[in-house]
């Protein structure tokens, strides 16, 4: 007998406000009883398309069965009349209140009727089917994360839910909290609940779920039986069939390998989760390379940025920076020693309400203020041309505020103030991130001709084939280590995927 899907996501598509097409006419369906498994690189789509299920956004197209009958979702609460709850990484806990007065208040937005003890009765009896316990009584902040992980899951159940959407959930585990996460969801199928696991994670798509359908910018790229598929395999449909071609006609062959600038030496840092604190770090970068840094977000990149730059400090190992340890060195001490540094993101590196010169100003007042705190403006006004001029800003004068440049143009302003100082080493986060073709272009060029001319450049991008396409060495990180290093061409896609889904 064919099994009859609980849900049937038909046809789906989506495109952004801001023109960002996120999915495009994907169609999945979910059986009763069953872990499937959504699998994707950064960006591919996964979690749009559980918020269309989750009632969070509106598809653009397409349509939405649940138990075989269409659905129009209004929002969350509408999803979780039909059984649905999505759990995010952040949890929707309140820290002061205790785990009781927790499940209570969202049963109560559910059943208004429902007294606490009915909440209790129900929760104890969850818990009693699942085999499980957790503190009721306790503030949810004295409970480890795991713990306030189950307090989701269970608030959940006691509502009702059918499925349950999983977004990641063991980023922010630690290994024993994963293999506990992992006995509650066999749990849950064991008594009937659907859950929908979203992870880049090979090993853990293979261990726990029935199904699996891969994701790759915004299409459904496969889906299969997670006992007739191989890891190797589910690498290759995540991150695509072919390499991207390097792209001649912006690289040309670094310039003599010279000497090592940066020496990392076993570096340990504490990261914002388990998962991107930096465990054991060793990195060499010579003057006259791009070093590309693939993997997927928050496996530690940003930490690792952040602790050349001098923003996180190292709990172990060395930083020598030309030969002299520059550990306790502040950030300012570091970028007058010609560190420069692109952060992952516009929004944190460029203030819109200020003009480009002030946004200059920002990492080159070093040079620009006098010790008497006084801005020398005409040097500033050179170098804010220069940077106009040099890094072809379209804008008509260093007044104009940032807030009114395009996007490639307040990113050029970025770069360009931190190329203008002809840095030693460069330090480039997502460079190109949202940015159309032509500008592109124009700042990877800028990143290469700095190489050129000498100068190193560590790049992290989530985008592949930015780093295939510009670096001279790649490094792949996972779980806040290297875990693979080669060069562009040395490496093939399988290596790449199964390295970058933690299987290598
Ligand atoms: N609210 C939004 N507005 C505009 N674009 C968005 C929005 N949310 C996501 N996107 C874009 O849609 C695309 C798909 O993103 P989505 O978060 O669904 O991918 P994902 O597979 O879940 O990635 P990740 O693993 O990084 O979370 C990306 O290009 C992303 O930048």
């Amino acid at each position: 007998m064919v099994k009859e899907p609980l849900v049937r996501l038909e046809n789906i598509s989506k495109t952004y406000p801001d023109g960002v097409k996120a999915l495009d006419n994907v169609s999945i369906e979910i059986y009763p009883g069953e872990i499937l498994g959504l699998l994707g690189e950064n960006g591919a789509g996964k979690t749009t398309l559980m918020r269309i299920l989750y009632g969070e956004i509106k598809p653009s197209s397409g349509r939405i069965y649940i138990k075989g009958r269409e659905v129009n979702l209004h929002g969350p609460w509408d999803a979780l009349k039909h059984g649905i709850r999505m759990i995010y990484q952040h949890f929707s806990l309140i820290d002061e209140f205790t785990v009781m007065e927790n499940m209570h208040l969202f049963m109560s937005t559910i059943d208004k009727k429902a007294t606490i003890d009915e909440t209790r009765r129900k929760v104890e009896e969850v818990l009693k089917t699942l085999g499980f316990q957790i503190l009721l009584d306790e503030p949810v902040a004295r409970l480890p994360i795991g713990a306030q992980q189950k307090v989701e899951i269970i608030k959940s159940l006691i509502t009702g839910a059918e499925i349950l959407i999983l977004d990641e959930p063991t980023s922010v585990l630690n290994p024993l909290e994963i293999e506990e996460l992992f006995r509650l969801i066999k749990k849950l199928r064991e008594n009937g609940v659907s859950v929908i696991f979203i992870s880049h994670k090979l090993k853990e798509i293979k261990e726990l779920t029935d199904r699996v359908v891969v994701l790759r910018k915004g299409r459904k790229v496969g889906e299969a039986e997670t006992a007739n598929i191989d890891e190797s395999t589910l690498a290759k449909m995540m991150i695509g069939e072919e390499l991207p071609e390097l792209n001649q006609t912006v690289k040309t062959s670094s310039n003599n390998l010279s000497r090592e600038i940066l020496v990392l030496e076993d570096i340990e840092v504490k990261g914002d989760k388990e998962q991107s604190t930096l465990k054991g770090i060793s990195l060499r970068i010579r003057s006259g390379e791009v070093v590309g840094v693939a993997g997927i977000q928050g496996n530690g990149q940003k930490e690792l940025a952040e602790t050349i730059i001098g923003l996180r400090k190292p709990i172990k190992g060395r930083i020598l920076f030309e030969n002299e340890d520059i550990a306790s060195l502040s950030v300012e001490d570091r970028l007058r020693k010609g560190i420069s540094f692109i952060p992952e993101s516009r929004k944190i590196g460029l203030i819109g309400e200020m003009d480009i010169s002030a946004n200059i100003l920002l990492t080159n007042h070093m040079h620009l203020v006098s010790r008497f705190g006084v801005v020398r403006t005409k040097e500033l006004e050179n170098l804010s041309l220069r940077v106009i001029k040099d890094y072809e800003v379209v804008a008509a004068s260093p007044r104009v505020l940032v807030k009114h440049l395009s996007g490639g143009n307040q990113q050029k302003v970025m770069t360009g103030r931190e190329l203008v100082k002809n840095p030693k080493l460069l330090v480039a986060m997502e460079p190109t991130q949202g940015l159309d073709v032509k500008s592109t272009q124009q700042i990877r060029r800028l990143l290469l001709d700095h190489r050129n001319k000498g100068g190193a450049v560590l790049l992290i991008s989530s985008d592949l084939e930015e780093l295939l396409t510009l670096s001279d060495r790649l490094v792949i990180m996972f779980n806040g280590r290297i875990t693979t290093e080669g060069t562009p061409g040395g490496l093939t896609v399988e290596k790449i995927g199964l390295c970058m889904g933690g299987s290598c």
